[in-house]
């Protein structure tokens, strides 16, 4: 499973194989021709993306064509402009089962479906998934997926599982490594969709595997801590590609897998822009941390950290769970928001169990938490220009020594060594015939 946050299937082509398609069907008569006084239409529009009217005269180069919403008359070009289908109300699981397959019905088609909380739509073997912002009752429950096992694309609604079972089939059939490309803009829901793809190949074929199964649907947790941070589309938008490996044995079932992730936005942890956030893990370990774990790792409010206040430092929560962090974890005029999915404090809890679950004891857990904590405690170490006897270079600003002494011993890197590194830059002289290290 490829999840990139690209076009890696480009739709555009698509539309455009689909207009070449019109057209070579409208000039051997399978199609109606466009052109035609009072013939309904889909016109482009730069907000709407397409808005329904009627021709009301054809020039040589534009045609004009009457506003059904607002009754305008507007000009747009012959070849931007597509039939569109009298009854517009009917709608059809599969685009390509559409009277005039074009831009104009296909996306009408996907909006009608849409209203009607039918969030997929195929374009033949493709499937076009919008982003419901909800929770759909029983759309991703066990009983659905049970649904779908073993049906071929078509005999049931369209759906995410329905694909993967395509997939799964097409594994067995062929006997060789299917993928499921996942593509689309930040916060459409492709993380969202290749969760829903992992689970159906796990609860169906992956039981057997035992913990394996387990371990491989507790790695999102962990990823999406340390990989995903709240941006202005997405609460929970991934800062990484990753291509998702899900291994089967020779009798099909599930064996383990294997995530590659790639272009880590390492830049986030240092700043953010205004009303972004740092990475969840950060926000979780403030927010779920116990009280021994807060005074052990010399935790405070978000403000208190150089890398979290330039950002939001307000915490999330789900529905139910806003009164459960502690109110002075919070900074001034921080807060809780909202949203369904991402929940700091839980997130916190769940992601000590997925790391346990995947092998981790509670001492290398506590390295991992150390770590995340020295990052924060080497944001707030500040530099001075180094003038004391005609030196050049920087030294630590004064008062900064706490905060490094505390990165140094969750470290496990000695005092003095860490502010060395912090403060000298090392070079290696090749010149001369000599190798060696400088230390400046
Ligand atoms: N199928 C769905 N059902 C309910 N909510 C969804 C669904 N898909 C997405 N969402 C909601 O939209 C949010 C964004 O989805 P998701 O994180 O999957 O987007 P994305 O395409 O992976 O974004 P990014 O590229 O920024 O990582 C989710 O946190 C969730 O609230």
């Amino acid at each position: 499973m490829y999840n990139d946050g690209y076009k890696v299937g480009n739709l555009h082509e698509h539309f455009a194989q689909m207009k070449t398609n019109e057209k070579r069907r409208s000039s051997v008569g399978v199609s109606p021709p466009l052109a035609g006084f009072e013939r309904v239409v889909w016109a482009p529009d730069s907000v709407l993306g397409y808005i329904l009217g009627d021709i009301v005269d054809i020039g040589s180069e534009t045609l004009s064509i009457k506003r059904r919403d607002n009754k305008q008359t507007i000009q747009a070009k012959h070849d931007d402009v597509f039939p569109a289908d009298e009854n517009l109300e009917k709608t059809v699981d599969d685009n390509c089962a559409l009277m005039y397959l074009n831009e104009g019905t296909l996306l009408h088609n996907c909006h009608r479906r849409y209203q009607k909380k039918q969030i997929y739509t195929y374009v033949a073997n493709i499937l076009i998934s919008i982003n419901p912002y909800e929770t759909q009752r029983g759309l991703y429950s066990n009983e659905t997926i049970a649904s779908y096992r073993g049906k071929s694309l078509g005999q049931m609604p369209p759906h995410i599982y329905a694909l993967a079972d395509k997939a799964y089939r097409d594994m067995r059939r062929t006997g060789e490594s299917q993928s499921v490309i996942v593509s689309g803009e930040s916060g459409a829901g492709k993380t969202e969709s290749q969760k829903a793809v992992l689970k159906y190949l796990c609860e169906n074929w992956g039981k057997e595997a035992g913990p394996i199964q387990q371990r491989l649907l507790e790695t999102n947790p962990i990823l999406e801590a340390f990989g995903n941070a709240k941006t202005t589309r997405n609460n929970n938008s991934s800062r990484f590609g990753k291509f998702v490996e899900i291994h089967f044995n020779n009798k099909h079932l599930v064996t383990g897998g294997f995530v590659s992730h790639y272009l880590l936005e390492k830049s986030r942890i240092c700043t953010q822009t205004k009303g972004e956030r740092n990475y969840h893990i950060f926000y979780q370990l403030i927010a779920g941390a116990d009280e021994g774990m807060y005074k052990t790792f010399g935790l405070g409010s978000p403000e208190k950290f150089h890398y979290l206040r330039r950002g939001s430092m307000n915490f999330f929560a789900r529905p139910g769970n806003e009164n459960k962090i502690l109110k002075e974890r919070f900074g001034k005029g921080a807060s809780t928001t909202i949203d369904p999915v991402v929940d700091d404090s839980a997130d916190f809890r769940n992601l000590l169990s997925c790391l346990g679950k995947c092998g981790l004891n509670r001492e290398m857990i506590m390295q991992v938490i150390g770590i995340v904590a020295a990052v924060l405690h080497l944001g707030n170490v500040d530099f001075v220009a180094n003038e004391d006897g005609g030196k050049d270079g920087s030294k630590m600003a004064p008062g900064c020594e706490i905060s490094c002494n505390f990165a140094s011993r969750l470290l496990g890197i000695d005092e003095q060594q860490l502010k060395m590194a912090l403060t000298s830059r090392a070079m290696q002289p090749s010149r001369g015939g000599t190798k060696g290290t400088l230390i400046l």
